[in-house]
């Protein structure tokens, strides 16, 4: 038996409120940069709606299936990448590390749950950043702040840090690249699995990750080998990114023409962050109306009455798969926090998938001015969120991390640099610190072992 097989879950979009609409354009949008020319903007934008959308409408919906397992408890979502996308040849750059660490993190956990592993990137889009001030002091000098590559420059430089509206063109660029590369990744992959496979001598444990997010690959709960060849010709893992932008995102909603549903076709799992989940704000009222799977951060101000609220809002009709919310209350905090909002949301009918993210809630400055996370509140917050999901009988459906594929310095601890002075050594990220991939590891170990015991 395959997912594909599975009862096809119903259309998203039954119910949600009609697009196209520029309702949002008139609600408050949070985080929005201060373009210096709207006609500028608007040529950029022009451009990028005729543009070809980056994913398609079929494998959005598959992706939403796999979350309905996920959120029934047969499957686990890993869901990781770096914090900012850098965009050109380093983006492309990056690709590989990444496909890499995500397979081997996706391969250790279902190793210890028994179960398919969704494994969804911060990928193919992650280009724009929230932040928390407006403006950042660098060697006495006060700036703009980095705002991501889409916006602008993470150098330290007045002209470099002004809002740039053709940076979007070079990210749909960036983006479409990047899911090509990660074609090109799932189709080697897939020949020399198939190769392995051929040669495979009796005994041998055929690998239980599913790379391309189908889950018709080799599946330990779920029979014997299926079409391994036919699962591995899409893109290896699923995308999703903050649809933070609002003047890019905007320009790649699609009709489809089968199903008459709008997607947003920037990536297949958008999600809404900590800080524009406002009920009233653009970012809800944008993401209410398409026909994706989406998901939403929340943190440890979230009041009961407001998730429960935005759970209304983002699923209505309460759909399998549909919405995911990703908690980052932060080691301290979380085991206090979850319980009520579990019990709220549960209380109100809703059943959304629940995703850990143990690394912005846990976020530090050294005194040098560096942000860094340490790894024993990484691992703390999985802890606690296991075993909070345990007690309320609920399913933690899946983590969600920023790892960087490669050998970086950027959090301290096991797998890493032991004290603030090592940082230094490999620093590279654009934003906020990533684990590298014996942390990465670490993790995925970690969450295989809660798995196991639960
Ligand atoms: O994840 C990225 C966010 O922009 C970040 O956590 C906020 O960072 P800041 O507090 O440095 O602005
Ligand atoms: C900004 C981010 O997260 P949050 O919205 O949870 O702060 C992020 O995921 O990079
Ligand atoms: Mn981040």
């Amino acid at each position: 038996m395959t997912f594909a097989a599975s009862p096809p879950v119903a259309p998203q979009s039954a119910g949600l409120p009609p697009l196209p609409t520029t309702e949002w354009r008139n609600l408050p949008a949070a985080q929005q940069p201060a373009w210096p020319d709207a006609d500028a903007t608007g040529r950029v934008q022009d451009a990028l709606s005729l543009a070809p959308a980056l994913t398609a409408p079929a494998d959005v919906r598959r992706l939403a299936s796999a979350l309905a397992h996920v959120g029934a408890g047969r499957a686990f979502l890993v869901q990781a990448g770096d914090c900012a996308e850098p965009l050109g040849s380093q983006g492309l750059a990056a690709v590989g590390g990444k496909h890499r660490i995500l397979g081997e993190m996706a391969e250790t956990v279902s190793q210890g749950s028994g179960r398919p592993t969704v494994t969804i990137g911060r990928i193919a889009g992650q280009y724009a950043k929230p932040r928390s001030r407006p403006e950042e002091t660098v060697d006495g000098r006060v700036l703009p702040v980095y705002r991501g590559d889409m916006v602008n420059c993470h150098l330290p430089d007045e002209a470099a840090r002004v809002p740039d509206p053709t940076r979007m063109l070079t990210a749909y660029a960036t983006a479409r690249a990047v899911l090509n590369e990660l074609h090109l990744i799932a189709h080697r992959t897939a020949s020399s699995l198939v190769s392995w496979e051929q040669q495979r001598g009796p005994g041998q444990q055929l690998p239980t990750r599913s790379w391309d997010g189908s889950l018709r690959s080799v599946l330990k709960n779920y029979g014997q080998t299926v079409e391994v060849a036919g699962a591995w010709t899409r893109t290896g893992m699923w995308t999703s990114h903050e649809a933070l932008l609002l003047d890019y995102e905007q320009c790649l909603v699609r009709r489809d023409s089968h199903t008459g549903e709008h997607y947003l076709l920037s990536t297949h799992l958008p999600w809404i962050g900590e800080r524009t989940r406002q009920i009233d704000g653009a970012h809800v009222s944008f993401l209410a109306r398409v026909a994706n799977p989406v998901a939403v951060k929340i943190g440890p101000s979230t009041r009961p009455e407001d998730l429960v609220a935005l759970c209304a809002r983002l699923d209505p009709h309460r759909r399998p798969g549909r919405l995911t919310l990703i908690t980052r209350f932060g080691a301290g905090q979380v085991r206090d926090v979850l319980p009520r909002l579990v019990e709220a949301v549960r209380s109100a009918g809703h059943d959304p998938v629940w995703v850990c993210d143990p690394m912005h809630g846990n976020t530090v400055t050294t005194a040098g001015g560096i942000k860094t996370r340490r790894m024993s509140d990484v691992l703390d917050e999985t802890a606690g969120f296991f075993e909070v999901m345990f007690r309320a009988e609920q399913w933690p459906g899946g983590v969600h991390l920023e790892v960087a594929g490669g050998p970086v310095t950027e959090c301290i601890g096991d797998g890493g640099p032991r004290t603030e002075e090592g940082l230094g050594r490999a620093y590279q990220t654009l934003c906020d610190p990533r684990l590298n991939d014996n942390q990465a590891l670490l993790a995925a170990r970690h969450v295989a072992e809660l798995l196991a015991k639960g």
